[in-house]
């Protein structure tokens, strides 16, 4: 059985169409990154996954029955944007008033140290930074030990050596066969931390598969080289150039047809090429490919 089943799923907030016939299933154990722009639909397809909201259009199933179901059996965890903690509550009493909620929690302990908050166990909740009121709302998430978590931009308020930790927690988290849904705009992030890259734009499904296949299937190369000083113009005209970037005295054009643009650049312009490097678009060129308004 899969874990998440979204069936032509779409939901539409008045002439709005966040999602649009969205179909993705997600294997148990798997760690998937849901990789889109702002507006994409990733926090809408999670929102309708929790059963927050429902859909215009299409079936959305969790370990194959509701998703209301699947929260009320406390199989799934989540840590949404926004939430409020009590604010007079103590760190470790909070943790352990919503631990308590679930018939088999984690141990207390157990939270505190995966969410890294151990050292800040007797500090009041409203006296957190961003950071680590992120970190209680996923040791909140983990809390009643679900089989499923699920995690909008989990790290928007984390500094880098924050992020770190945060990462390194889910991953212990996910071991041992849990599923993990996450929505980031962060590629490294979606690279890094997921077994799988769910890239969503204008709220379909534009790319899946691993971070590597994904940069991969762009199909684009990136041909650069050392300009000298010299001036240049009219890259972009050259056969299968799709973007032209010019960054100290480096020139990286992207291309579709990498042996076409290389034999125009010798043989049509006049410019001395200098260090010329033909490279695999990477993640982030991928990303722009795929998710570039049409
Ligand atoms: N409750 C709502 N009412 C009206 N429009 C909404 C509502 N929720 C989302 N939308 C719209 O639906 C689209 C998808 O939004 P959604 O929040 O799902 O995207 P997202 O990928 O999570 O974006 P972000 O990365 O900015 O959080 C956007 O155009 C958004 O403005």
């Amino acid at each position: 059985m899969d874990a998440i089943a979204l069936t032509d799923v779409s939901k539409s907030y008045g002439d709005t169409l966040a999602v649009d016939g969205l179909d993705l299933t997600v294997e148990v154990g798997r760690t998937v990154a849901l990789l889109g722009p702002n507006g994409a639909g990733k926090s809408t397809s999670i929102n309708m996954l929790l059963g927050l909201t429902r859909p215009t259009r299409g079936r959305v199933e969790v370990f194959g029955g509701s998703p209301g179901e699947a929260v009320a059996r406390g199989d799934v965890g989540a840590m949404l944007q926004t939430g409020d903690l009590i604010p007079e509550l103590t760190v470790r009493e909070l943790v352990d008033f919503v631990r308590r909620l679930y018939p088999e929690p984690l141990g207390l302990d157990e939270l505190l140290r995966m969410a890294d908050l151990t050292d800040l166990a007797r500090r009041p909740a409203g006296k957190l930074s961003g950071g680590q009121a992120q970190r209680v709302r996923f040791a909140l998430a983990v809390a009643g030990a679900p089989r499923l978590l699920m995690l909008d931009e989990p790290t928007a308020a984390m500094d880098v050596e924050s992020r770190l930790r945060f990462w390194k927690s889910m991953r212990e988290y996910a071991a041992g066969g849990r599923t993990v849904l996450f929505a980031t705009h962060y590629l490294e992030e979606a690279d890094e931390n997921s077994d799988r890259v769910v890239v969503i734009a204008r709220g379909r499904i534009v790319a899946d598969g691993t971070a590597a296949q994904i940069k991969a299937g762009s199909g684009d190369r990136v041909v650069r080289f050392v300009l000298g000083g010299q001036a240049v113009a009219g890259l972009d005209a050259l056969p299968g150039v799709s973007a032209v970037e010019v960054a100290d005295d480096v020139a990286t054009l992207r291309t579709a047809d990498p042996d076409a643009t290389v034999a125009a650049l010798y043989r049509g312009t006049s410019l001395e090429i200098r260090d010329l490097r033909i490279a695999g678009a990477d993640l982030e060129d991928a990303f722009l490919a795929l998710t570039r308004e049409p």
